[in-house]
């Protein structure tokens, strides 16, 4: 399970730290895991070129006693600073022990322009430190520096410019330094996360800097984990700096071991029975698709049998005949361990009604969605899990889309407190948050190819069975969700696909998870 907490946890389990450990000990903890990262994306440390990024604060001052490690083993490393003035003093004064070199942003749009007294004497150590030639004006002493041309030629650059202190994007003096990192032939390495993310929210305003490696510390941040920043983040490496955090992350990521434990695997005395009926009450006379798709994605849900209840079970039969079929509406249609409600429903509200009066789980998607009545819901005492994307969320919050798009954290804690149910919000990131507050589960398996039309029925039916095979609604969603990307991947392999080919690749990532 890879876990993440917020920016403020994360800062009062520093300070506690900090009080028992000598000044500044934390921050070469952090540098030094930072330092050991620099070098195994390097190689050759050894005459290598590194450009340090350094913001205004102790972000800043982790690359600049990292360069300072990677300068005392040879490699020619320059620190371009966006605040002279307030910079990290002691780092600073590290990097320049160690031989490297100093130079400014520069105000305007990336002027380029380096300041003579921040060069001064350092310079030329820094050449004798191995760096290699060809950085042209950047050399010599006090002349003009081209920032951008050395962030664009170095074999590594080092995103020292903001971390969690970071807020409201890039300032507009990093925002070149960060385009010409993007540039840059060399790998980008970012210091605890991607400048320009926001750390407890994953929202990215404007540019931020796309790393390679971000090397962070103590714990995952939460915007690590939820797109779009986590794509910003490349892979990830965390560092044990020895916080000691609560017992509840803020977020947690299912890894394919988790997976793998939760997924029902039936034993030796297993029957159809014992393993979990679903109920599948979905599609409509306009929409019978729905109820195919739902019902594709049921069946490899580790569920015993599927029964399908409503007006397409000619269209379910003729695709899947292993359906046990029935018109006769939820309540005479025998029992299930487990209903999924609402994909392709139309209006048909009697038969969500019917089925939230069942005392078994129950997985709400789509119309079902908006049909449900919110007391009905609340009332509940087996678990419910809703599965809205941003729009019906929004619907359901009475809020603009918008809103849930730019705070899916906080929007799907508030479904599930507001509806006393386990809600799934559908996104690149899927979170999953229970009504009880807690750790809301993340997953990143998913690819874009997967927002076509259906693929949300798929996952209803996948994430029914499995709640019908015992899961935790939590459980089902969040184990539904991972299997879901994972055959998203696999079936789309760079390439568009259809939901069906998606449900048909379930098999594939659920054998994909156990190897
Ligand atoms: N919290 C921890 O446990 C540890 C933190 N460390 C480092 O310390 C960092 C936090 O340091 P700080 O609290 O000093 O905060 P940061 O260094 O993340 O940023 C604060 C500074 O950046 C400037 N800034 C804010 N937003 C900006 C933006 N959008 N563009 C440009 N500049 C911006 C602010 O003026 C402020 O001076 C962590 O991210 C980590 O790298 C490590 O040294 C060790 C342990
Ligand atoms: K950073």
């Amino acid at each position: 399970m890879r876990s993440a907490y917020s920016v403020d946890t994360v800062r009062n389990a520093e300070r506690e730290l900090m009080a028992r450990l000598p000044e500044g000990a934390l921050m070469q903890r952090a540098a030094a895991g930072l330092a050991a990262a620099c070098a195994d994306v390097l190689g050759r440390v050894y005459g290598s070129r590194v450009v340090l990024l350094v913001g205004s604060g102790d972000n800043g001052g982790d690359a600049l006693y990292a360069g300072a490690r990677l300068a005392r083993r040879g490699a020619g490393v320059t620190a371009v600073l966006l605040a002279p003035e307030r910079t990290h003093a002691a780092g600073l004064a590290a990097l320049r022990r160690a031989g490297g070199r100093v130079v400014r942003a520069g105000r305007g749009a990336g002027d380029g322009r380096a300041a003579a007294g921040d060069q001064g004497g350092v310079a030329g150590r820094a050449s004798g430190g191995g760096r290699p030639g060809g950085e042209g004006r950047a050399g010599g002493g006090g002349g003009d520096v081209d920032v951008e041309g050395l962030v664009e030629r170095a074999d590594l650059v080092v995103d020292g410019i903001v971390g969690i202190g970071g807020k409201d994007g890039l300032r507009p003096e990093a925002v070149p330094l960060a385009a010409a990192a993007g540039r840059s032939r060399g790998a980008v390495v970012a210091v605890d996360l991607p400048s320009g993310v926001d750390p407890g929210t994953g929202e990215v305003r404007g540019v931020a800097v796309r790393a390679d490696l971000t090397v962070t510390f103590g714990t995952h941040k939460p915007g690590l984990l939820i797109d779009p920043a986590r794509e910003y983040a490349g892979s990830v490496r965390l560092v044990d700096i020895g916080l000691e955090l609560p017992a509840e992350p803020e977020l947690e990521a299912l890894q394919h071991a988790d997976v793998a434990r939760l997924l029902p695997v039936p034993r030796a005395e297993s029957d159809k029975y014992r393993r979990g009926v679903v109920g599948i009450a979905a599609g409509s006379a306009r929409y019978p698709g729905a109820a195919v798709l739902a019902v594709s994605g049921a069946l490899r849900g580790g569920a015993g049998a599927v029964r399908y209840v409503g007006p397409a079970g000619d269209a379910v039969i003729a695709r899947f005949p292993e359906t046990l079929v029935s018109d006769r509406g939820p309540k005479h249609a025998g029992r299930v361990q487990a209903w999924v409600v609402g994909p392709g429903a139309g209006d048909d509200a009697a038969t969500v009604g019917e089925v939230l009066a069942a005392d078994v789980p129950v997985l709400v998607d789509a119309d079902g969605l908006r049909l449900a009545d919110a007391e009905a819901v609340r009332s509940r005492r087996a678990p419910t899990l809703l599965t809205p994307h941003a729009g019906e969320a929004a619907a359901l919050l009475g809020v603009e889309r918008r809103e849930v798009e730019e705070g899916r954290l906080a929007a799907v804690r508030e479904l599930a407190a507001r509806y006393g149910a386990t809600v799934l919000l559908k996104g690149s990131t899927t979170l999953v948050a229970d009504s009880g507050g807690g750790a809301v589960r993340v997953n990143a398996t998913g690819t874009s190819w997967l927002a076509t039309a259906g693929s949300g029925d798929v996952l209803s039916g996948l994430a029914g069975s499995l709640l019908a095979a015992g899961l935790s609604a939590v459980d089902a969603g969040s184990v539904g969700a991972y299997v879901h990307g994972l055959a998203g991947r696999l079936a789309a392999d760079g390439a568009p696909v259809g939901a069906h080919d998606v449900a048909a690749a379930i098999p594939e990532a659920w054998r994909n998870v156990l190897a």
